[in-house]
């Protein structure tokens, strides 16, 4: 096996992110990552980083510590073949949604050391969650490097398996909710009169009430109604959002996500 610590298999958005977030915190050095995709584009975006590039996943399972598999759920069982090289002395991390330790060793076809992450895009920023679980067959500190790569683009949360659908759900697909309400607040906005600074104020309001929320030791209850005035604005807008019940439709659709990701696991 050759030098290489981290193997990333996939090197779509996640794989992107997590590599530059390592190299940047100092975890690893980029020429100590190679990284496989189909396309030439995406592996050019890797070459640019210092990182090691091949079209070849055996190329990455035969010369890396450690394989990160960052490719899509339904992609597995097409590179199965690819991953049956990994020999027990190798350590598998999986970002993969849905598809649980066990079923990716099924898949393989042998027993397999899988760490699974669930992390979310803010890792883009050094701002990440990731929820963190080991498979069965795992040894004492398998999941060290996978910690050490998520926590130098954000925090690290240690869960049980069972709960990393959920995890996904809330913090894994999160961001795409929180981008949803600026989506509708943009839009809002121009719906009354706001043009050219729509996309300002809605940014910017977002960014401040994300800092305010993770830095205050108030609940995000509290600091909402810290906002809302008898009788006043917010007051107006909150009786609407809870007359359109939005607050069941936010459970109702992390219920979704969560058994989204029991279904692509099953
Ligand atoms: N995006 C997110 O917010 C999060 C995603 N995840 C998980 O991360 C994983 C990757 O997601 P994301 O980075 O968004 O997806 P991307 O589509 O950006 O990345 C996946 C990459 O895998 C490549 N690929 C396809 N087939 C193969 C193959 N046979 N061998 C090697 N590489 C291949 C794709 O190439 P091509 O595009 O040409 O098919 C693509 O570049 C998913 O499993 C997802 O569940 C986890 C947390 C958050
Ligand atoms: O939508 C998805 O399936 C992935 C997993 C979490 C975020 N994106």
């Amino acid at each position: 096996m050759s030098g290489y610590r981290l193997g990333l298999i996939g090197a779509g958005n996640m794989a992107e992110a997590i590599a530059r977030s390592a190299v940047e915190a100092g975890v690893l050095e980029a020429g100590q990552i190679v990284a496989s995709d189909p396309s030439a584009e995406r592996l050019s975006v890797f070459e640019a980083m210092g990182v090691a590039v091949t079209q070849e996943n055996r190329r990455v399972v035969g010369e890396s510590e450690q394989v990160m598999l960052a490719i899509k759920p339904q992609v597995l069982e097409a590179i199965a073949g690819d991953l049956s090289g990994l020999s027990s002395d190798q350590v598998l991390i999986s970002i993969m949604a849905g598809l649980g330790t066990a079923k990716i060793a099924a898949v393989i076809g042998k027993p397999v050391r899988v760490v699974r992450v669930m992390p979310n895009t803010p890792v883009m920023v050094g701002k990440g969650m990731a929820g963190v679980c080991v498979g069965a067959d795992t040894q004492a500190g398998d999941e060290d490097l996978a910690v050490r790569l998520f926590e130098s683009g954000g925090e690290v949360v240690r869960v049980d398996e069972s709960l990393m659908d959920a995890v996904t759900a809330v913090s894994g697909s999160g961001p795409a909710y929180l981008f949803y309400l600026a989506e509708a607040m943009i839009e809002a906005a121009g719906a009354v009169g706001i043009d050219a600074d729509a996309e300002r104020l809605v940014r910017q309001t977002i960014y401040g009430s994300a800092e305010l929320l993770v830095r205050s030791d108030e609940s995000a209850g509290e600091l909402r109604r810290r906002v809302t005035s008898p009788g006043g604005t917010t007051a107006a807008a909150i009786e609407r959002l809870e007359a359109s019940e939005v607050r069941a439709a936010v459970v109702r659709a992390i219920q979704a996500a969560r058994d989204r990701g029991r279904e692509l696991g099953a």
